[in-house]
């Protein structure tokens, strides 16, 4: 084995991603988007509590530390766990492109495993787009932006609206959720897309 995996790669006609004007400015941290999203949420315990900031292309970095509640084999984090944390990074780029996307595809390399107590240091940008698809790349590091790769991923996000959590949520979130006028901020702020 390899370890080289068939990534997703931009089709024909698919153009280079463009930083939106209103994105946060470099350095500024992204704020959780929903208080019990198992990947940011503050509201979830054992949750991942990434914490994301803006970078200034089309990209984000961030920051996870593995707890004890994360493992998989003794003292080592949980595949599923460390996919999660870059499927978060990488859902966080919707800021960037000030849309607001769901994962369609997330294609994961584990290189190293990753013990609890690791900080693990993610990075990732979008490569492409293609009318709703958003094309992306992620990166955790151990120990510092610069240190071991540990991870790597592609993806494919595919654009979508509010009312695609609207309709497909359990309506006690959703009614909770609209109810929040912060919640409703941060919904807002992906409406006014031009
Ligand atoms: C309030 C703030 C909250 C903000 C909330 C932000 C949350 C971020 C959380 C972190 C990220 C997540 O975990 S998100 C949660 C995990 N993901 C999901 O739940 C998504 C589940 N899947 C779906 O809902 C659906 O399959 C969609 C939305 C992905 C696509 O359905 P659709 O809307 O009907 O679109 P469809 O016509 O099928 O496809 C549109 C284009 O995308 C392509 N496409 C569709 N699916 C895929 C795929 N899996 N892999 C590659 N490409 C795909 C199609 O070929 C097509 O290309 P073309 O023909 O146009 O070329």
């Amino acid at each position: 084995m390899s370890g080289r995996t068939t990534a997703p790669t931009p089709p024909d006609g698919a153009v280079p991603p463009v930083r939106h004007p209103d994105a946060p400015a470099p350095g500024e941290t992204i704020g959780s988007h929903y208080e019990y999203c198992f990947g940011c949420g503050p509201g979830v315990p054992h949750g991942l509590h990434v914490e994301v900031r803006a970078g200034d292309g089309v990209c984000v970095s961030a920051e996870f530390r593995v707890k004890e509640a994360h493992q998989g084999a003794p003292g080592l984090a949980h595949g599923g766990v460390l996919a999660t944390a870059l499927d978060e990074t990488l859902g966080s780029l919707g800021w960037m492109l000030r849309v607001i996307a769901v994962t369609g595809r997330l294609e994961t390399d584990f290189l190293l495993p990753v013990p609890v107590d690791t900080v693990l240091h993610l990075h990732a940008e979008v490569t492409a787009v293609h009318g709703r698809k958003i094309y992306a790349a992620a990166t955790g590091r151990i120990g510092g932006p610069e240190g071991p790769l540990a991870l790597r991923a592609e993806a494919v996000f595919v654009e979508v609206k509010v009312d695609h959590f609207i309709e497909h949520g359990r309506p006690a979130e959703i009614q909770a959720t609209l109810a929040n006028p912060d919640q409703v901020k941060v919904a807002r702020a992906f409406e006014v897309n031009p």
